[in-house]
């Protein structure tokens, strides 16, 4: 029976792809081998030693440990693009919120609940409407920064909007630059883009290379009509610059998902509680990949989409047994872990390597599983960090 540790609401159409005789799915499993989670931050938390996958219900990972796990052997999953179709549409909905009086006319309507006259109300209405005129996203100019899965459905939806498109995405994957419509100007450097746009969005993940990627220099590039949507995280943006511009009306708008002290009542603010991917759909995508994804490494050893990991598959296991390893990724682990084997006439029926920056993994199907001295010569070969046997029950 495989535990399985939970945080934060999980779509139950996820959890339901465990089965209930081989999973035992909740809260307080005492010593699980995997952890599935939404925003719950790990980081500062004793992992259990029985732990060997953590995967993330999402895109940003910057809620676990991820390096520190590494080393320890433990995969970390994501579930890239399963929600991003829910933050491009809050996104767009930023826009509009920042570009037209919706919110402030809204606050003016509420204020009306003495009024009795539908004639009186409606005259006053017309008249006070032009507190609340907006402008167009049409002709407006927007800048991306990060074109992956997000990045790309915003691109597509503000052309579609009739919009200019911006992006500068120094790290952008082959898969990603070919979901991006050629319409995108691409820019060589972010102060390039920050000075040409109308709208910002950022749509990067939070690492070193993107803290506090928005700060009081680069704000000042902006023009100061522009406005900033944030919905990746906050850690990319100084909100405390942020609020000088909007003081200073150096900046026209923030929206963003990341509420902060400094940001709460600024009526040049509109943050909403980290619900970019609070969506009935983005919730039931992101579980079920998760789960999917889990399930085939605790129960074939296959990888896929992991951050820390190699993308490693042999399909399912037919019959025998199938042994996976990590090691550090050096020279001569494999050759010495395959001496153990041949030493001990043990048949490798097929295997595949792979490695990924500091680890390599590996996968081997074999006739019969390994005694346990076999076992033990296999986990002490140097530089092995960890090793698992897997039988098709
Ligand atoms: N508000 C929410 O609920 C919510 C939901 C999903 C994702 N997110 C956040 O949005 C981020 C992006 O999500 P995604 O699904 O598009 O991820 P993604 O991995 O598909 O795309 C991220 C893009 O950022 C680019 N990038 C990395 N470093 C960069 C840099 N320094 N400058 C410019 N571009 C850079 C990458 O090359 C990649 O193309 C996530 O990491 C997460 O933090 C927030
Ligand atoms: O689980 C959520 O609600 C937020 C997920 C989001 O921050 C992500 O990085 O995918």
């Amino acid at each position: 029976m495989y535990q399985v540790r939970t945080y934060n609401k999980i779509s139950d159409k996820g959890l339901s792809l465990f089965p209930a005789g081989r999973y035992s799915v909740a809260e307080d499993v005492s010593s699980p081998e995997a952890i599935l989670l939404r925003s719950h931050k790990l980081h500062g938390e004793t992992l259990p030693e029985s732990v060997i996958a953590v995967a993330r219900a999402g895109a940003g990972t910057n809620n676990v440990p991820v390096d520190e796990y590494t080393k320890s052997g433990v995969v970390v999953f994501n579930t890239p693009g399963a929600n991003a179709n829910a933050v491009k549409e809050l996104v767009l909905a930023g826009m509009l919120l920042s570009s037209r009086g919706i919110l402030q006319g809204r606050d003016y309507v509420a204020t009306l609940g003495d009024m009795t006259d539908k004639g009186e109300m409606s005259k006053l209405l017309e008249a006070e409407k032009k507190r609340f005129a907006g402008s167009e996203l049409a002709g407006k100019k927007l800048g991306i920064v990060g074109l992956g899965a997000i990045g790309s459905m915003v691109a597509n939806a503000a052309l579609a909007l009739g919009m200019d498109v911006y992006g500068f995405d120094p790290a952008l994957s082959v898969e990603a630059a070919w979901r991006l419509p050629s319409d995108v100007h691409r820019m060589e450097s972010l102060q390039a883009l920050l000075s040409e746009i109308d709208y910002l969005t950022l749509h990067v993940p939070a690492i070193d290379a993107t803290k506090n990627m928005i700060n009081r220099d680069t704000l000042g590039f902006m023009k100061p009509s522009a406005a900033i949507m944030n919905f990746a995280r906050d850690a990319i943006v100084d909100s405390e610059a942020v609020v000088e511009a909007l003081d200073a009306g150096k900046l026209r708008n923030y929206v963003c998902d990341f509420p902060e002290p400094c940001l709460i009542g600024h009526e040049k603010v509109i943050a909403v509680p980290h619900i970019g991917a609070s969506t009935a759909e983005a919730e039931e995508n992101c579980a079920v990949m998760a789960v999917n994804q889990l399930r085939d490494y605790l129960e074939n050893g296959n990888i896929k989409n992991s951050v820390n990991f190699p993308e490693t598959s042999m399909g399912g296991l037919v019959s025998g047994c199938r042994i996976t390893f990590t090691n550090q990724n050096v020279s001569g682990v494999l050759g010495n872990v395959l001496s153990v084997f041949a030493e001990n006439n043990v048949n490798v029926i097929d295997m595949m390597n792979k490695s990924r920056n500091d680890v390599a993994y590996n996968i081997l199907d074999i006739d019969t599983c390994p005694s346990d001295a076999v076992l033990a010569a296999l986990k002490s070969v140097e530089h092995v960090i960890s090793l698992r046997v897997i039988v098709r029950d």
